[in-house]
């Protein structure tokens, strides 16, 4: 049986949007994009996956749970311990060092101390930020921001490795190295990684592809008299 499967997923936000998102079967180890038009579901999939949000129905099967039948304490535990989340807008906490931010991920997956100092110094210096750990994220460039998310994603070793949008801010050149360490990054814990991307350069980076369609179409707006 898949390590990761979904099962009749719908995601209903208010009255006015109900998505059904395809049911999936994927494994530890498999490299896949995730595409479809903007509003398509994207962020929600990855949501749902991360543990993030609940469907309104359906099963999301992880490693032989499912997530909907945990409770929130559960899924918490769940996330910290399987989940590396890139977010698009990276999300680092600007009064810190990145060596600080790799830190404060660590924590929440429970490392600390001397492990984890090790730990966060090991994975900047990997992606190339050995001489920037002290660095506080606004005297860093976007692509170094991005690494320092990458690393704080992947320092508790996920198995589950997820990535919105990853090269939103990225000229070609950088989204390159971004996504490069990414896929090496994930093919070294053997995780499953999910990037979701409108991009179709970034899609046929990868030979796995899942497709989401169009988004329920907009309420057609009364004309003003
Ligand atoms: N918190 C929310 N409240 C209400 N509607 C929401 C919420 N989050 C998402 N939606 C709606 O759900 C649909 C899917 O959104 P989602 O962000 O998952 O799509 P996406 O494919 O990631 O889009 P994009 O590529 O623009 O980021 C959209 O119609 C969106 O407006």
């Amino acid at each position: 049986m898949a390590d990761v499967r979904l099962l009749g997923i719908t995601q209903r936000y208010g009255e006015e949007v109900t998505l059904r998102l395809p049911d999936l079967e994927l494994d530890w180890g498999q490299q896949v994009a995730l595409l479809g038009p903007s509003g398509s579901g994207k962020t929600t999939l990855l949501h749902i996956l991360a543990g993030l949000r609940l469907p309104s129905q359906g099963e999301v099967w992880v490693g032989g749970q499912d997530l909907t039948q945990l409770s929130e304490a559960q899924r918490d535990a769940y996330r910290r311990s399987t989940v590396g989340y890139l977010f698009q807008d990276f999300y680092l906490a600007e009064g810190y060092s990145a060596l600080e931010n790799v830190l404060l991920g660590l924590g929440v997956a429970g490392i600390r101390g001397r492990a984890a100092q090790g730990r966060a110094a090991e994975v900047l210096t990997q992606l190339g930020l050995g001489q920037r750990l002290g660095h506080a994220p606004r005297h860093l460039s976007t692509g170094e921001r991005q690494r320092v998310a990458l690393a704080r994603a992947v320092a508790h070793r996920p198995r589950l490795l997820l990535a919105d949008e990853p090269t939103a801010h990225l000229d070609r050149a950088r989204a390159t190295t971004a996504l490069d360490l990414l896929t090496q990054t994930a093919a070294s814990l053997r995780a499953l990684l999910v990037v979701a991307t409108h991009d179709p350069w970034v899609m046929a980076r990868f030979p796995q592809q899942i497709e989401l369609s169009s988004p329920p179409s907009a309420p057609v707006q009364e004309e003003a008299r």
